[in-house]
């Protein structure tokens, strides 16, 4: 099979397009020079590169524009985009878009001959990919949210590398789309992804899942069994809910980490093998190495890289488009028209908790499409536990007042009027109350601890219907 070797650029600067033809031709590798994006787009309907290299910003189509068609058209194609504007958005954009890689300029001109190389070879890879590993199905993670954004950039820099990394983030946050995103942009990719969640499996059949077993090793294992270990080889294993791994296993996987080998429980030649291990957690770790749950050690060997996955309600801003995302993939499984939220609906949905982060917002999305009646969704369409507060969910102490503009404020989208009514009694009932268990129920101390009169406070247990005798001093 032929090595791929021919690479096309688009930049508008001359001196730019001479620097790298000059460079890449030296390094034996074949080159064809566009102005602007949409000359390249012109020409890749006849002819298709092993790999491309594209400015962001040119007149006509950009950079990243350029991207998505490319990727569209041709997904595996490698997209090196250069930038003038190193920063987050567009690193974070041309990531999201399925960049191969992103060169921030000026560039060393090594380097961007290197980094052509290496998407060279992941052309060859691609090729000569076998048929019975096909590739992971990308799913777009959507964040614009400045720690998503950092998730981003993480997964950027990381991507040729093999380094283990652990994921802080609790439960939905989408800590296996990430873990998944860094092994597709690795040199992994064609390999095996493998993702095992330690507290979804029984703790006696840990350590087989793991490591697999030799026929006979235990009653029931009636045949030799590849562990988790032996079929993540050349890829990624990532093991969620690493906290929950029992202390026995927590030394096994130490030793498979040092050593690269490891016995298949009852077997007595070790295996070895290539695995890279991307770990997450809920948890906080390093309380569990404290409380000596977890071993010191091994947090060590798989702290290298840290990722935190904040929670959805420390990111609300992206809550919108990842609706959107639901709706639309839902609505192509179910094949119904996506639905759309009204204005007032979205807001109450972005003000709510989302104690099941990403994966409750996805949820209600499929939920919705099934059941909401119309195409825009209302919020009297919402399941009826988003429309009440969650049992056992105390509003904080400490800002009452955020948690009556809430209220307020789904009162109002329900369409409810008359609001003060229900709210001023309410409250005044809540005041009395309190005041009158701080003072065992002597009314004449629970007044002037509310800087009532007297009088005032009898008045208002009356009107209240908070009975009761008027039974003190
Ligand atoms: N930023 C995102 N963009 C698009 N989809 C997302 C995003 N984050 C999470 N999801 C989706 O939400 C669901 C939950 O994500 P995921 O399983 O990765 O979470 P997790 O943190 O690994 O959860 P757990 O710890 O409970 O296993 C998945 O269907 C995933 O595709």
């Amino acid at each position: 099979m032929s090595q791929a070797n021919s690479v096309w650029i688009a930049d508008d600067d001359r001196s730019i397009r001479w620097v790298l033809e000059k460079a890449l031709t030296q390094a034996g590798i074949i080159t064809r020079c566009f102005e602007n994006g949409d000359e390249l787009l012109g020409h890749l309907e006849g002819d298709v590169p092993d790999a491309i290299i594209s400015d962001i910003r040119m007149p006509g189509i950009d950079g990243l524009k350029l991207l998505s068609r490319i990727t569209a058209a041709h997904p595996g194609l490698p997209v090196i985009i250069t930038t003038a504007h190193s920063d987050l958005d567009s690193a974070v954009a041309s990531y999201q878009g399925g960049a191969f890689e992103y060169l921030p300029k000026p560039f060393d001109v090594d380097e961007a001959v290197a980094t052509t190389q290496r998407a060279l070879q992941h052309a060859n890879k691609n090729r000569n990919l076998l048929p019975e590993q096909a590739p992971l199905e990308p799913t777009e993670i959507i964040g614009e949210a400045p720690a998503m954004q950092e998730v981003f950039r993480a997964i950027g820099r990381l991507s040729q590398s093999n380094i283990t990394v652990l994921i802080n983030g609790e439960s939905g946050t989408g800590k296996e789309l990430v873990a998944q995103a860094l092994h597709r942009h690795s040199p992994r990719a064609t390999k095996p992804f493998i993702a095992l969640n330690m507290a979804a499996i029984p703790k006696d059949l840990m350590e087989s899942e793991l490591f697999g077993h030799e026929k006979g090793a235990f009653t029931g294992a009636s045949a030799q069994r590849r562990g988790r270990f032996e079929q993540a080889n050349g890829g990624t294993l990532f093991l969620d809910e690493i906290g929950d791994m029992p202390a026995d296993t927590q030394t096994r996987l130490l030793r498979v980490l040092a050593d690269g080998e490891f016995y298949r429980v009852g077997g007595h030649t070790p295996v070895k093998v290539d695995v890279r291990i991307i770990a997450a957690t809920h948890q906080n770790l390093e309380k569990l190495v404290k409380n000596n749950t977890f071993r010191e050690d091994l947090f060590h060997r798989l702290n290298v890289i840290r990722m935190h996955l904040p929670r959805l309600s420390e990111r609300r801003e992206d809550i919108p488009k990842l609706m959107q995302h639901f709706f639309t993939r839902a609505g192509n499984e179910l094949n119904v028209e996506p639905k759309r939220l009204r204005p007032e609906t979205e807001e109450y949905l972005c003000q709510m908790e989302w104690q099941g982060n990403v994966r409750q917002l996805e949820n209600t999305c499929r939920w919705l499409t099934v059941m909401a009646a119309g195409r825009e969704i209302h919020i009297d369409d919402l399941p009826p536990e988003l429309l009440e507060r969650p049992q056992g969910e105390a509003a904080p102490a400490s800002n009452w007042q955020d948690n009556l503009k809430r209220w307020a404020d789904q009162e109002l989208m329900l369409g409810r009027d008359k609001l003060l009514d229900r709210a001023v009694p309410q409250f005044e009932r809540i005041m009395i109350e309190s005041a009158l268990k701080h003072t065992h129920g002597r009314r004449r101390d629970a007044a002037n601890l509310l800087g009532w009169g007297r009088n005032t406070l009898t008045r208002k247990i009356k009107e209240l219907g908070m009975g009761g005798d008027d039974d003190d001093d």
